[in-house]
């Protein structure tokens, strides 16, 4: 049966308004059937089930567009294999999403819907245990990582340089999920900071975040010599493809993807004209200026403006969206953006308004995990 996005669409958006609750049902649901597959998640779920909605939010979305939907199945499916997630699991998460619509969309449901909806799930399922199949070429589930490095740039911030058991192949712009061993199961995803080196080597750049178990463990509480793990690289974004000139605009801890891609195209000797903009709200949280001056020192064409909202700040000054409304001839650019959400929304506004079609604007989407 083919998937009916109309019927899909419909009946998720009455889970919209309620998705905390509607998510924990689901769970309920869930743990009540399968008691033993509770000992597979973290002991607080609240990311959980932010994860969860976001994940089937974005499978709605995507329900009338197949190959994005087969994409993102494909990469949601291998990054399950973190979790120990096994083909019968399915089949009780089918059951519980579907006491869960049945629940919180009753007032659309009929048995058209719930066709609609077991038929979707049965097709997510398959994509998402076919992409789980490893076959002999495909990575491994994890990766075990020495922390080899940890320079604690601001209070807050500390970069991070790890060395994989095993070579850890990704694109410039991806990102990974980590897991600190203070909390088993608890995964945050994290941008890797640095294109591919031969000495197969990683940087993340973490901040403490008020009540976040992993960035709080991995900036106050690891050490040189430590062990962490990583999941596969996941992501979309990486390095344009033309030779068009690039505008980077990182928010904050934003910009390790960013610079990933930067670190790559300097490398490959075909450097555009690359303008990054890094924003932050102090000067002093400007954590990375030796490295990125570092950098344009070895790339001649990247121009490197540090950003601040602090009153006095000598250089460019303000909010990044505003700053970015004020830059000249940006309309020709490829460009980058990544940071707080709100930052991103307002600065893709911005680079519209300057002239930048959408299809030269890329912003991180996170793959919820
Ligand atoms: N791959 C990805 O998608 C990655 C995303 N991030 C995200 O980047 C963010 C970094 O956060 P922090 O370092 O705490 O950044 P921050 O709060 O220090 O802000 C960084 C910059 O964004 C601007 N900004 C912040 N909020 C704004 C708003 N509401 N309107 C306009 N401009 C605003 C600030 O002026 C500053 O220039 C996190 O939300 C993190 O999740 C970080 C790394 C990778």
């Amino acid at each position: 049966m083919p998937l009916q996005p109309h019927l899909l669409k419909e009946s998720f958006a009455y889970l919209e308004p309620v998705a905390d609750k509607a998510m924990a049902y689901l769970y309920g649901r869930l743990f009540a059937a399968k008691p033993q597959l509770r000992g597979m998640f973290p002991p607080a779920m609240d990311v959980q089930r932010d994860r969860m909605f976001q994940a089937l939010a974005r499978i709605v979305r995507s329900a009338d567009s197949p190959e994005e939907l087969a994409s993102y199945l494909a990469g949601l499916g291998r990054g399950h294999r973190l979790y120990g997630v096994l083909p019968e699991h399915y089949a009780a998460m089918g059951e519980a999403l579907l006491a869960t619509l049945r629940r919180f969309a009753a007032e659309t449901w009929s048995p058209e819907v719930e066709a609609a909806w077991t038929a979707a799930f049965d097709l997510v399922a398959k994509r998402m245990i076919e992409a789980a199949d490893a076959g002999p070429d495909d990575p491994p589930a994890w990766w075990l990582a020495e922390v080899i490095g940890h320079e604690r740039r601001t209070r807050d911030i500390a970069v991070l340089t790890l060395r994989p058991e095993r070579p850890l192949a990704f694109r410039p712009g991806q990102y990974v999920n980590v897991q600190s061993a203070r909390w088993p199961r608890v995964w945050r995803s994290y941008s890797i900071a640095n294109a591919p080196r031969p000495d197969n080597t990683i940087r993340l750049h973490v901040r403490a975040l008020p009540g976040g178990w992993v960035s709080t463990a991995l900036v106050a509480h690891t050490r040189v010599g430590d062990t962490i793990m990583l999941g596969p690289p996941m992501g979309a974004m990486g390095p344009p493809e033309g030779d068009r000139a690039v505008l980077a605009v990182a928010g904050g801890t934003g910009l390790a993807p960013l610079k990933a891609i930067i670190e790559h195209l300097a490398d490959s000797g075909r450097a555009p004209e690359i303008l990054l903009l890094h924003g932050a709200r102090t000067a002093a949280e400007l954590y990375d200026l030796a490295d990125l001056s570092k950098l344009a020192g070895r790339c001649r064409r990247l121009r490197v403006v540090p950003v601040a909202e602090e009153p006095g700040y000598t250089g460019a000054r303000g909010r990044l969206p505003d700053v970015v409304a004020r830059l000249d001839r940006i309309a020709d650019h490829e460009a980058f953006v990544c940071g707080p959400a709100r930052m991103v929304d307002l600065t893709v506004q911005r680079l519209r308004q300057a002239g930048v079609p959408p299809s030269r604007i890329h912003r991180d989407v996170v793959v919820p995990a």
